[in-house]
């Protein structure tokens, strides 16, 4: 089995997809601790400094709870808290993949509304080192979303619901588009009162505050999740046709051996039924080959011709005395003699031992007799090459035929002819 086969893909992402989707479930959310923290300021103030008749102060000493008293004056009734840490070590947070702020706060006063804040700087606007340039973005909370002092309670906010401030826009010129909320470079975060301010006296404790968030959102991780899926079927589909191309490939290349076989089989085929036609000593047709000619010349039509019938003189004493090897190789030199001097359409066979048959088509007697005669003579004046020091002659008979019935009476007319050619004295041709 493969390494890695589709099936294991699938089991990984199915092991892994549940796993993430546990691990989205029952990880719990990632948060930045705004306050308390180590590397942050707590400032409060009060529209004193510019003059108001509005107070504020700490009411214990590890500076959480604060007294506001807002008075009214000439001066805007201003009363607030502000953490920023841009001129501390952190020197902004970047909130980003965050989407909520958590506020455990207390409150006790006539007020029915606090006011949050952050503050963020943008490049654009504003100068880094001057915080109350930085972009300004608010949301109001009524007071009852709070605790009071008796029953502390948490509220969150999302970031979503935060605005900026219409003051903020007017003040630095920044258009509509630009004027967008932020928090990304996250200055300062406060709580003060927002407008129409309730005069009085407001007791507040700001126990804690962190920006909440989701380790991957929702969306992101179905994203993910689809897309691994996508990327499993991609691969296994294409691990399919690859496996497939190699078995179709595996296949064609059988088809193409099985193919190359049966024609190996065919030409083999073909050979033997050749070599069944043909006299493996003179390579020329045997009794059977030409038996299969004539039958195939007899399907064109009705045949007329001459019948020769050629038998080597005294064979017997060439095999006598010079042995089968000389014998044998007189034999194929006639047989090539007779094959090389005959038309193509003539039938020329070994009918068996030294004996031979010609049959030739469209020839008269007469003709035939000529051709015999010359036939005879080329075998006569041959020269055998061999160390048979004896003449080698024929002796030939031959007869005419016009009918398909009238072949076999041929033969015994031809066969007459020959035995009279024999008895005559050989070396001759004959024609009944
Ligand atoms: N070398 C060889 N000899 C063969 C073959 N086939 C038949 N013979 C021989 O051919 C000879 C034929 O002899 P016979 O039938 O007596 O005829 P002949 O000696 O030619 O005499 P006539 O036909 O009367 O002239 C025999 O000795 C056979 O053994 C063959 O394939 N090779």
């Amino acid at each position: 089995m493969a390494l890695v086969s589709p099936s294991r893909i699938r089991t990984a992402a199915i092991v892994l997809t549940v796993a993430a989707m546990a691990l989205h479930y029952v990880l719990p959310p990632k948060h930045i601790v705004i306050h308390p923290a180590n590397d942050n300021a707590m400032t409060i103030y009060s529209d004193a400094q510019w003059g108001g008749e509005s107070s504020v102060e700490w009411l214990d000493e590890e500076r959480t709870r604060w007294l506001c008293s807002l008075k009214r004056s000439p001066a805007h009734p201003v009363c607030g808290l502000s953490v920023h840490w841009n001129d501390t070590q952190r020197k902004f947070i970047n909130a980003y993949g965050f989407s909520n702020v958590k506020v455990k706060l207390r409150y006790k006063g006539p007020g029915n509304t606090l006011r949050l804040y952050m503050r963020n700087f943008d490049g654009q606007h504003g100068l880094k080192e001057d915080r109350d340039t930085h972009k300004f973005m608010y949301v109001n909370i009524p007071t009852n979303d709070f605790g009071d002092f008796s029953a502390p309670y948490t509220t969150e906010v999302a970031l979503s619901e935060f605005q900026v401030a219409d003051w903020w826009r007017d003040e630095y010129k920044v258009d509509r588009n630009n004027a967008k909320p932020q928090f990304d470079h996250i200055t300062s975060f406060g709580v003060d009162f927002p407008f129409p301010q309730v005069m009085g006296e407001h007791t507040l404790e700001l126990e804690r505050v962190e920006l909440i968030g989701v380790w991957i959102k929702a969306e992101a991780l179905y994203l993910g999740i689809i897309l691994a899926w996508l990327s499993v079927l991609f691969t296994e589909t294409t691990w399919r046709m690859y496996r497939w191309r190699k078995v179709a490939k595996e296949n064609l290349r059988q088809v193409k051996d099985l193919t190359n076989y049966a024609q190996q089989l065919q030409e083999k085929s073909e050979k033997y039924r050749e070599l069944s036609h043909i006299d493996s000593l003179t390579e020329v047709y045997n009794r059977y080959g030409f038996m299969q000619t004539l039958k195939s010349l007899f399907g064109k039509g009705a045949l007329n011709g001459c019948l020769l019938i050629i038998d080597i003189d005294h064979f017997k004493r060439v095999n006598d005395e010079f042995g089968h090897v000389t014998g044998d190789k007189v034999l194929r030199e006639v047989a090539s003699l007779f094959a090389k001097n005959i038309r193509k359409g003539d039938i020329f066979a070994r009918w068996g031992g030294e004996e031979f048959v010609l049959l030739v088509t469209s020839y008269n007697l007469e003709q035939a007799k000529s051709l015999a005669q010359k036939l005879r003579l080329l075998v006569q004046n041959h020269d055998f090459n061999s160390d048979a020091a004896v003449a080698i002659t024929v002796s030939i008979g031959l007869t005419s035929f016009s009918k398909i019935d009238s072949l076999n009476s041929a033969f015994i007319r031809a066969d007459e002819a020959l035995y009279s050619a024999k008895t005559q004295g050989r070396n001759q041709v004959v024609a009944y």
